[in-house]
């Protein structure tokens, strides 16, 4: 059940490059532990809403409260802290989120540092225990990103992520990439730690059966403005709004 306070209130956020590009008037609470998809076809302003709910776009209009404070009234440092701490970003290309010329190992301890980590043979350490969480031997440790598949590379941008139990996760098509054998194997994967992590996430997918397998409550996007929201199974069994129809229906047919 969630708790009282919620950990994300987000109101009447707007940021357009132009009208119905970008989003507008966009409000929800997250809760500690909720997942929330963001689902709508390309084009939308999913990624555009997502980038600023995690402190990477100023939005034009509206605001953002994280534990009740202000996000964007926090100084830039402390909005950057968040990210390397409290916050994770997962991206749908997973060398976007993971430094290439660095070793897997030296990735996940890069991120222990930055929260604080010194001994050397504690965060190897650690890092090992990620690797075999996200199912990648850990005599990878080593390794650098670009030698692993794209299935690992995500695997290991995720364990980067979670190293230093974030409260909340936004994620950007994470299984976007990828083969389908693959993706499943993903999807089991994430589920199961957001579960056991109590995550928060904000999940950006134009896909409906990662929507369905993840979020506990959905936000449909279309031309920038939020045209449905609900639990999920209500949202995809008993759509209301003419859009979501369509969605649900074309990937049915
Ligand atoms: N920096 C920018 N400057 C101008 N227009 C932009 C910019 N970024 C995105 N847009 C436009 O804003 C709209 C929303 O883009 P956004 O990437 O948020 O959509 P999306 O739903 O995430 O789409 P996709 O699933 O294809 O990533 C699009 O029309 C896009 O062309």
């Amino acid at each position: 059940m969630p708790e009282e306070q919620p950990l994300l209130s987000v109101s009447n956020l707007t940021h357009l490059y132009a009208p119905g590009k970008g989003f507008e008037n966009v409000s929800f609470d997250l809760f500690p532990g909720e997942v929330l998809g963001i689902v709508g076809e390309s084009g939308s302003g999913k990624t555009t809403l997502l980038k600023s709910l995690s402190a990477r776009l100023v939005p034009q209009q509206g605001a953002i409260h994280y534990r009740e404070q202000n996000l964007y009234q926090l100084s830039e440092a402390a909005r950057r802290r968040l990210l390397r701490t409290e916050w994770g970003v997962v991206h749908q290309h997973p060398l976007d989120g993971l430094r290439p010329r660095i070793s897997a190992g030296g990735n996940i301890g890069e991120r222990l540092m930055a929260a604080g980590a010194r001994h050397y043979g504690d965060i190897r350490a650690e890092a090992s225990h990620w690797l075999q969480d996200v199912e990648i031997d850990p005599s990878r440790l080593d390794d650098l990103p670009v030698t692993f598949s794209g299935g690992m590379q995500q695997r290991l941008q995720i364990a980067c992520n979670l190293v230093t139990r974030p409260a909340l996760v936004f994620m950007d098509e994470p299984t976007g990439g990828l083969d389908v054998s693959v993706q499943a194997r993903l999807l089991d994967l994430l589920r199961n730690l957001v579960r056991d992590l109590n995550l928060a996430v904000v999940i950006v997918t134009h896909d409906l059966g990662v929507a369905r397998l993840l979020a506990h409550r959905l936000l449909v996007m279309k031309q920038g403005q939020v045209v449905e929201s609900g639990l999920t199974d209500r949202v995809l069994d008993d759509p209301h709004h003419p859009y979501t129809q369509l969605l649900v229906s074309s990937i049915l047919g």
